[in-house]
């Protein structure tokens, strides 16, 4: 095991990890890099956890109320700029982390709190248009069972299973990362 500042790599699991994917083309080695990455937000950043719920939500209430194909093409599009975003402030945060060596530093904490804020605004694009969403279908009706909007709520459903498949997959650890906690004025 090395030591690196705060990060503990495994060097031995990191290089068997690379060497399953040496043999893949280099699209396919981008494409399992880039969803490693998600696995990783989604296992450990609380924000993202808590996201996952809210997109539960949002897609129980679709099947539910069964809104067009339309309205759930927008929703879904924006939740996953949501989850985008949040990816970003993750990438963010590990980045300024790593270059401020964990330690104190005003423009490590403005830039967090920026790549955070960014979040906030999608966030709140998205809580408007869902409430838009759910008083534009008043009056509700209970359509669960039924087959009304079919593609719609298959999209919904396609969408639940691929947040959840993401939020389930084993996360192997590679590197255990401490994170600088609010209120740790002076870092590492
Ligand atoms: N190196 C640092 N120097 C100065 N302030 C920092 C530093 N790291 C973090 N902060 C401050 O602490 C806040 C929380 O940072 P932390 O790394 O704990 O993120 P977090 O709790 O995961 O936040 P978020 O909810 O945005 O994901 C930052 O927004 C910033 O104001």
């Amino acid at each position: 095991m090395t030591k690196i500042g705060a990060i503990d790599m495994h060097e031995g699991e990191v290089n068997r990890h690379d060497s399953d994917l040496q043999v893949a083309q280099p699209f396919a080695r981008a494409v399992v890099y880039s969803l490693q990455g998600v696995v990783y937000a989604f296992h450990t950043e609380q924000n993202v956890k808590r996201d996952v719920w809210l997109f539960t939500l949002l897609c129980a209430v679709e099947l539910v109320l069964r809104p067009p194909l339309r309205d759930v093409a927008l929703t879904m599009f924006v939740a996953m700029c949501v989850f985008a975003a949040e990816l970003f402030n993750t990438a963010i945060e590990l980045a300024v982390d790593i270059a401020s060596q964990w330690r104190h530093h005003v423009v490590a904490g403005v830039a967090k709190d920026v790549a955070s804020g960014a979040v906030t605004c999608v966030s709140i694009g998205a809580i408007a248009l869902a409430v838009w969403l759910v008083v534009s279908l008043w009056p509700w009706h209970f359509w669960l069972f039924t087959g009304r909007h079919p593609v719609g709520a298959g999209m919904a459903a396609a969408g639940l299973i691929v947040v959840w498949t993401f939020r389930c997959w084993p996360h192997r650890q590679q590197a255990v990362i401490k994170r600088r906690r609010k209120g740790d004025e002076h870092g590492v």
